[in-house]
């Protein structure tokens, strides 16, 4: 399907359409996964998201990640309709507030957001990924614009970017456009699978 709209609307459909339970067993398996595959001792500043429509929801990795005394970021709308994000740290029990999306996000005049490039690694929502590692979001050019500084997928370059999905939103091949950052990995239910060599 080469139409990202039509795409979008269908894997959306898909993952909406995942029981209750096995929204929540994804969502557990891809922590352990995340814990047991990525070389965490290195990352200390990691951004997340928290799940709206049927997202793979990282909600037991933010718990355990705070656990092992992570910091963690969520990205917020920035002002002034540029379409890009600010990420800001979140605390348990910081009060948050509902974006235009009706997604909740830190205060940033409570938490003053981080230069992107500070954070060691960034667990993106997506709506479609294919085995390239090319990613399709929500639609709104969002995390593409934020990230627009890293434009090639070098193995040093920060943050990591490792995308947090249902394996059901897997596609075989994505138009890729000259704006899409890629990832340098997946994480599913399945397990983890990177995209560089
Ligand atoms: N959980 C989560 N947080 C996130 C993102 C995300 O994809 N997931 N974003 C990643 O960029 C940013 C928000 N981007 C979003 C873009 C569109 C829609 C959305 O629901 N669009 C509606 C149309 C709504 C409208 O136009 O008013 C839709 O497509 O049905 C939601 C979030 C920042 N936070
Ligand atoms: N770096 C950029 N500079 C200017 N415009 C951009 C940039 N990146 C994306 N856009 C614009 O944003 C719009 C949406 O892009 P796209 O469909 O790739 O978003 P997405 O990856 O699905 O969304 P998100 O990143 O918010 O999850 C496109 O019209 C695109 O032209």
């Amino acid at each position: 399907m080469n139409n990202p709209a039509k795409l979008r609307k269908s894997i959306r459909a898909h993952r909406r359409a995942l029981s209750k339970q096995q929204k929540r067993r994804n969502s557990l398996a891809a922590c352990r996964h995340f814990i047991n595959t990525l070389a965490l001792i290195r990352c200390k500043k990691i951004a997340l998201y928290l799940a709206a429509d049927s997202e793979l929801d990282p909600q037991p990795l933010l718990k355990k990640l705070l656990r092992l005394n992570k910091t963690i970021y969520l990205p917020i709308l920035r002002p002034a309709n540029v379409n890009a994000l600010w990420f800001s740290e979140y605390r348990i029990n910081d009060p948050l507030r509902s974006n235009r999306y009706g997604i909740l996000e830190p205060n940033y005049k409570l938490r003053k957001p981080i230069p992107t490039w500070g954070l060691d690694l960034i667990v993106m929502p997506l709506v479609a990924f294919s085995n390239d590692g090319t990613r399709l979001g929500m639609g709104g050019g969002y995390y593409d614009r934020t990230l627009s500084y890293q434009s090639t997928r070098l193995s040093w370059i920060k943050p990591k970017l490792v995308g947090y999905a249902h394996e059901c939103q897997r596609t075989h091949a994505l138009p890729k456009r000259h704006w899409d950052i890629p990832l340098h990995a997946i994480i599913t239910e399945q397990g983890y699978q990177s995209f560089i060599d």
